[in-house]
């Protein structure tokens, strides 16, 4: 691969999720000291959306559109525009544009321009509904998961800024930004042996939760990056301490720790305990919301991600192009339970998906899962 290939979009991209990060904190610390009602239950599926998921979408799009060109880019992302343009969200939007216009005007401390003049709601509903592109199997697309575990942000706890750039069906490019997820190293491992009896990583001690983390990578690089958060009002400053993450080495089903999702509607936890009982899993399962679980397998901190939603669920694609890219290029395994691939060609849905998504360290606790996966499927319920 050309060293520089995607070398701008990496770079913007990276800066626009330590904005959204950025973004994404002073909101929750609104969130957890208010009892204001930020919080909008508005989907379909009756899951939570919050002004900060607009102001990120909002945020990205905007900044994207003026480096890359509104009538040059595709991008896909999760919130649509709807409900915020109701009449009676007038308050919500007001709420939204004073966040995004408050994000931008601090751009240039993270490397970008600021809009000439604060941006008005008209702009802010026109950035947050060009994200409604399809996707599909030619061309660039960004992928954006503006909060990814919106209630573990409403809950003080794990969620994640993701972004990634496909092209042609290839995910080229991956950015997770974790803001509760210091970038201290084993420090997960730590809080584990800390907190026996809790299983789900939450928020225990504000003060080491200051220092969150960015992970990227480019495909083809062999490579995932790890930066700490910006402080306070510092700069950005590229690279800003960046450093090599990597997967574990740990083969052994005895020492390895898997992750899965916090909601039982999200993922069968029965499912899951009689597969780690059948590979020899000895730990207790770390429950992580969010694409944070990515995150920490590409860092090393545990070695197995498993996810198995209910039948008929359609699995999006910005709940994980950039953690399997993170993955992959960190040295880990990505697959469906059949062991194929995931698709990132079929538009906004990974068609095709067999059962689940089983993302691994290394391919001998991969190929495990998996066996297992087949040896047990029919007697269960699923
Ligand atoms: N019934 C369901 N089954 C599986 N996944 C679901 C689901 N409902 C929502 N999700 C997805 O799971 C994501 C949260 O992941 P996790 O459970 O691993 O924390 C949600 O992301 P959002 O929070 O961005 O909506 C949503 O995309
Ligand atoms: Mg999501």
């Amino acid at each position: 691969m050309e060293d520089d290939k995607y070398s701008l979009e990496l770079n913007v991209a990276v800066r626009v999720v330590h904005m959204a990060c950025s973004l994404c904190q002073k909101v929750q610390k609104g969130l957890l000291s208010s009892t204001s009602f930020v919080q909008f239950k508005s989907k379909e599926d009756n899951s939570p959306v919050t002004i900060a998921d607009w102001s990120v979408q909002a945020m990205v799009s905007w900044i994207l559109s003026e480096i890359f060109g509104s009538q040059n880019i595709s991008i896909v992302a999760e919130e649509d525009v709807q409900t915020l343009s109701k009449p009676e969200s007038a308050g919500l939007l007001e709420m939204v544009v004073n966040t995004v216009n408050e994000c931008l005007s601090e751009a240039p401390r993270f490397g970008l321009k600021s809009p000439a003049q604060a941006l008005g709601p008209s702009q802010v509903l026109e950035a947050i509904g060009r994200c409604n592109a399809a996707g599909g199997p030619l061309g660039k697309h960004w992928v954006l998961d503006p909060i990814d575990g919106t209630l573990g942000f409403l809950r003080g706890s794990q969620y994640a800024i993701a972004l990634a750039l496909i092209d042609n069906a290839e995910v080229v490019i991956g950015v997770l930004g974790c803001p509760n997820y210091p970038a201290k190293r084993n420090w997960l491992v730590k809080h584990e042996q800390q907190s026996h009896a809790v299983p789900e990583l939450s928020v225990t001690n504000p003060g080491i939760w200051e220092e969150g983390c960015i992970l990227y990578t480019r495909t083809g690089s062999g490579e995932a990056w790890m930066q700490p958060l910006v402080q306070g009002d510092k700069k950005l400053v590229w690279p800003n301490s960046a450093r090599l993450v990597r997967v574990s080495s740990i083969q052994d089903p005895a020492l390895a720790t898997f992750c899965e999702p916090v909601e039982e509607a999200n993922s069968n936890h029965s499912f899951t305990a009689g597969l780690a009982q059948a590979v020899g899993l000895r730990k207790k399962p770390l429950r992580v919301h969010s694409m944070v679980k990515y995150a920490a397998i590409a860092r090393g901190d545990a070695e197995i991600f498993m996810k198995f939603a209910r039948a008929g669920y359609k699995e999006k694609i910005w709940d994980h192009a950039a953690g399997v890219l993170l993955v992959q290029e960190a040295g880990g395994v990505v697959t469906d339970a059949g062991g194929r691939p995931l698709d990132f060609s079929k538009g906004m849905y990974l068609e095709g998906l067999d059962r689940g998504i089983v993302a691994c360290s290394g391919v001998k606790l991969h190929e495990k899962i998996i066996g297992a996966v087949y040896a047990s499927w029919d007697s269960s319920n699923l």
